[in-house]
Order: structure tokens, then C-alpha cells, then sequence
């Protein structure tokens, strides 16, 4: 894909997102990786409402090359590709229920959810979760940057997820499993419920890795 459709990607997934309630008002932002930087949504911008051609373009080295300010998580993104440099686009959303298991004081912190299902297990994985900073404040980018070398996906405290991808559509579909399965798990909380073993989960990552 060339830059423009990129850019008009990323605006067609952010109505999506926005339309089907999974971030509100400004939170959220996109990211995709250029050869010459990233491409990442403005901020404050409604990820419903964006223009392909405002859309922020920023260098390697966190340099404005051209479009609207962006936005306050880009060194946050930054830190994650630095951790995983296949990866290729970024999704942060403010997606409830999986924001709700971030408000979790029990949470286990080295992974926040268990492997409910086959494609959580396919899409996500693990779920690191970092302590709370404000949003915009740096200290994330040293928290995040490690804790995506154990996965994909981070689950900001009191936040929000911010999932990784080797292309746009998989970032934002594994964001999209990763809400559902935040569901699912305050659903089953009060249930007997049979999680995935060991077992299923070794063979589900030999079908499908990566
Ligand atoms: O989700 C957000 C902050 O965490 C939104 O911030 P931006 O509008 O700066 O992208
Ligand atoms: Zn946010």
C-alpha cells in the first residue's frame, strides 16, 4: 500500500472503531510505519471524524514532516516498534471493557487475561499490563518498551490497550479480539469457567505463530 492509501486506511478504520463505540470522543490514536517515519492521527482528533490528508506524518526521530499536530502517545508508539521492529501498525484505544480490566486491582500483572478463547489466544496472546502514568507522560515509553518484548499487546493501568501488528488491519483486529475477550472475562468473573489448558494454548501458538 502507498502512503495515500495508508492514510485513507487509517481513516477508514477510525470511523469504524468510532462507529462501533470503541473509543469515544478524542481518546485513541493510529499509527502505521513509513519508510521515512510513521504516519499517525492527530491530536485530539475524533478517530471518527479524520481527514487522510490532516493526518500527521512524523520522522524517525519524532520530527513533524508534514500534516496537523501529532499525537501526545506518539513516543509511545515510538517505544513499541523499537521493541518490535516487524511490527507495523499500532492501535490505542479506550475500548470499556478492556479499559474496565485495567481498573482491576487484582489484576495479574504479568498478563491480565486468560485464554478464554482459540482466537484471543491467535491474536493476542499475552497481555502485559504497565503501571499508570498520565497520558502523554514519557515515563511510559521505558515501562511500554519493555514490557513489548513479551507481546504484542499492553494494557495500560487505568487506560487502555496498545496493540501492535504486522499490518494496519491486524493491529486493529487484534485490538478488536482483545475488547472481546475483556467481555467475555468480566461476563464469566462470577461463572465456573473452563479456560483454555497448557496444552491448548502450545498447540494453537504451532498452528498458528506469529
Ligand atoms: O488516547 C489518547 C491519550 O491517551 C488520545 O490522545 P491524542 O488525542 O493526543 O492522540
Ligand atoms: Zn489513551
Amino acid at each position: 500500500m502507498n502512503e495515500q492509501e495508508l492514510r485513507e486506511r487509517i481513516a477508514m478504520h477510525g470511523q469504524s472503531i468510532f462507529n462501533r463505540g470503541l473509543t469515544a470522543g478524542s481518546s485513541g490514536n493510529i499509527s502505521v510505519r513509513v519508510p521515512d517515519g510513521m504516519l499517525i492521527t492527530p491530536t485530539n482528533s475524533c478517530l471518527g471524524r479524520l481527514d487522510p490528508e490532516r493526518i500527521s506524518k512524523i520522522s524517525n526521530t519524532g520530527h513533524l514532516i508534514s500534516g496537523d499536530k501529532p499525537s501526545k502517545e506518539a513516543f509511545l508508539h515510538h517505544s513499541m516498534y523499537q521493541s518490535r521492529p516487524d511490527e507495523q501498525s499500532i492501535v490505542h484505544l479506550h475500548s470499556t471493557h478492556s479499559v474496565a480490566v485495567s481498573c482491576l486491582e487484582n489484576v495479574d500483572r504479568s498478563n491480565a487475561l486468560p485464554p478464554i478463547t482459540a482466537y484471543y489466544v491467535m491474536r493476542v496472546g499475552t497481555l502485559p499490563v504497565v503501571p499508570y502514568f498520565a497520558p502523554g507522560d514519557e515515563r511510559l515509553a521505558g515501562a511500554v518498551e519493555q514490557a513489548a518484548k513479551a507481546s504484542r499487546a499492553v494494557l495500560l493501568s487505568n487506560h487502555g490497550p496498545v496493540v501492535a501488528g504486522k499490518s494496519l488491519d491486524a493491529a486493529v483486529a487484534s485490538t478488536e479480539e482483545l475488547e472481546e475477550t475483556a467481555k467475555l472475562f468480566l461476563m464469566l468473573r462470577q461463572e465456573k469457567t473452563r479456560y483454555l489448558t497448557d496444552a491448548d494454548v502450545t498447540e494453537l501458538n504451532q498452528r498458528f505463530p506469529g
